[in-house]
């Protein structure tokens, strides 16, 4: 699934309308019925009181189709109309004409905050105030409504996005955005569904299509593709009957300081885990004896030194090298880090300590090799590309980056987003239990277990990434998310493999969620 801007929608509509003939009311309509489709489904005929607050623009439009078809059903509903405006959409104005022919009690129209009615905790509100076409920031008494609606402990479900929420800019006030229970969108999520600033506002999100032209949508490029199973399915590269371990290649994780050889321990496991041929661990010296225990497979190679890592010699060439976890900063850690990037035709995956090493010698920099995959958390990533304003910035100070670099950044977070040149892909695999140590040192070991076996920088990034999710959804669904450890994470690449080719049940709902 790709995410587009408001603009490419609003085109996909113009286009939709023209090639299959149909009107926009008759658009909005069929959206607006999708939702009522949903509702009706989750509420089963519950007599519980429905108030829509529906806007004067096309969301508002769904709205009023939306509160006209339950009360076709017999749902106790009120429509209120937020009229903060007397530009009225065409859509808006039809459905509002039509909505009378159902019912009685018209829609009342809220002109200040003396029509504010009283919410109750067991209400349901359905948000159609503004949709993808907010233009500025609400304010005055509409932005009193949104924190009133807030206030509230109703159940909130917004349209297509939550009001005040700017698909793809970002928040000017906080305040003035509805903070969702669920949100209903359609035919593709918004980016600011994703992002750490804004993803709270929409909660859980389910996505309906609507049939926009989908020769279009192909032909323009997104802001975003979203990384879900169908997309895993077509990363994974089959393994032959005659491939060997030769074939799968040979990892070189450069790992481990004193009291921090667990990091070189995990990534060293999760490599054998994604399925490298061999896996060789350099450590320091006093780490022999923990990797030769933990992880007999390996094949050990220790520095001089006993606590730091300070001359990385080995005698063969990787297929991949992992670099980072745990190394901690001697400076003799900071020039075996220069020598070994002289080699300059082995992928890389540079994590951790090596990318803070990196963020105080700006001038390793350059000597970074092309390709590289680079997996900072937010926290490696403000000190790498220095501080931003809000996500958006966040994403062009990180493409911009990768341009430079010619890198693959991983930014690690709930929804880690992969940023490779100018564009994004977003993985929606991963959950809470997944914030614990050693995590991070879990998914270097993947991706560099996949560069070995010869998938490209960012195909391993992008794959490794969502096995390492996926990995992480399993153990939580048998442990809970609250016992989730790295080793856990590890021990379920395996079922991660397994699942990416296991049929799902039948979609029983229409709606189409990511997560
Ligand atoms: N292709 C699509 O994506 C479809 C979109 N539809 C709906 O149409 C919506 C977009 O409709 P519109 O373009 O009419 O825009 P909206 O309904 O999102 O709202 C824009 C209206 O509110 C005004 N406005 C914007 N910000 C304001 C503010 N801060 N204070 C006061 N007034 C403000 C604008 O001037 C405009 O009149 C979508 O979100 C969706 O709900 C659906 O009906 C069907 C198809
Ligand atoms: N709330 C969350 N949802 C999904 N994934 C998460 C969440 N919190 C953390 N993760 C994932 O866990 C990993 C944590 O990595 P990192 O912070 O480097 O951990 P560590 O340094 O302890 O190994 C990242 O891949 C991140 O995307
Ligand atoms: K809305």
């Amino acid at each position: 699934m790709k995410v587009f801007s408001a603009e490419q929608l609003y085109n996909a509509d113009k286009v939709t309308i023209e090639k299959q003939g149909i009107t926009s009311e008759a658009l909005m309509e069929r959206a607006g019925k999708q939702i009522f489709q949903w509702l009706h489904k989750h509420l089963n005929g519950a007599p519980v009181p429905i108030r829509i607050f529906a806007g004067i623009g096309n969301n508002g439009g769904d709205g009023l189709v939306i509160g006209r078809l339950l009360i076709e059903h017999g749902y106790d509903v009120v429509v209120y109309v937020v009229n903060c405006s007397d530009k009225r959409s065409d859509n808006f104005l039809l459905n509002y004409n039509k909505i009378k022919n159902v019912t009685k009690n018209w829609p009342i129209l809220m002109k200040s905050e003396a029509d504010f009615p009283k919410i109750n905790d067991d209400d349901f509100i359905v948000d159609a105030i503004f949709g993808i076409g907010l233009n500025r920031c609400p304010g005055g008494w509409v932005k009193k409504l949104i924190l009133h609606l807030n206030q509230s402990k109703a159940f909130k479900l917004a349209v297509d996005i939550p009001s005040g929420l700017y698909p793809n800019l970002p928040i000017e006030d906080k305040n003035a955005v509805l903070k969702a229970d669920h949100t209903i969108t359609f035919q593709t999520p918004k980016l600011a569904f994703f992002l750490p600033e804004t993803a709270a506002y929409v909660s859980n999100f389910d996505v309906l299509e609507i049939g926009l032209d989908i020769q279009f949508l192909q032909s323009v490029e997104p802001l975003a593709q979203l990384i879900a199973k169908p997309q895993a399915q077509l990363f994974y590269k089959q393994r032959n009957k005659f491939d060997h371990k030769g074939t799968f290649g040979h990892v070189l994780i450069v790992a481990g300081s004193y009291g921090k050889l667990g990091a070189a321990v995990l990534s060293t496991k999760a490599a054998f885990k994604a399925g490298a041929g061999m896996v060789t661990t350099f450590i320091p010296k006093c780490g022999y004896n923990i990797l030769q225990t933990t992880v007999p497979e390996a094949m050990v190679i220790t520095d001089k030194e006993e606590e730091f890592i300070s001359d990385i010699a080995f005698d063969f060439k990787p297929s991949a090298i992992a670099i980072g976890m745990g190394i901690g900063k001697n400076t003799a850690t900071v020039e075996a880090l220069k020598k070994v990037f002289q080699n300059k035709d082995t992928p890389f995956v540079i994590d951790a300590d090596a990318l803070n090493i990196i963020s105080e010698n700006k001038t390793l920099l350059k000597l970074l090799p092309k390709n590289s995959v680079l997996t900072p958390h937010p926290g490696e990533l403000k000190r790498l590309i220095g501080t931003w304003e809000n996500d958006y910035h966040k994403l062009e100070k990180a493409k911009k980056f990768s341009e430079k670099y010619k890198v693959v950044l991983i930014i690690k977070g709930a929804y880690t987003v992969i940023v490779y040149g100018s564009k994004l892909y977003i993985n929606t695999t991963g959950n809470p239990g997944m914030g614990t140590a050693g995590s991070g040192d879990a998914l270097s070991g993947i991706i560099a277990g996949l560069l070995s076996q010869g998938y490209d920088a960012l195909l391993a990034a992008v794959f490794g990434v969502y096995l390492h999710g996926k990995a992480g959804d399993i153990a939580g669904a048998h442990l809970g998310i609250d016992a989730v450890m790295a080793g856990d994470i590890i021990n379920n690449v395996s079922e991660a493999y397994l699942e990416l080719f296991k049929i799902d049940e039948p979609e029983k709902s229409i709606t189409n969620t990511t997560k």
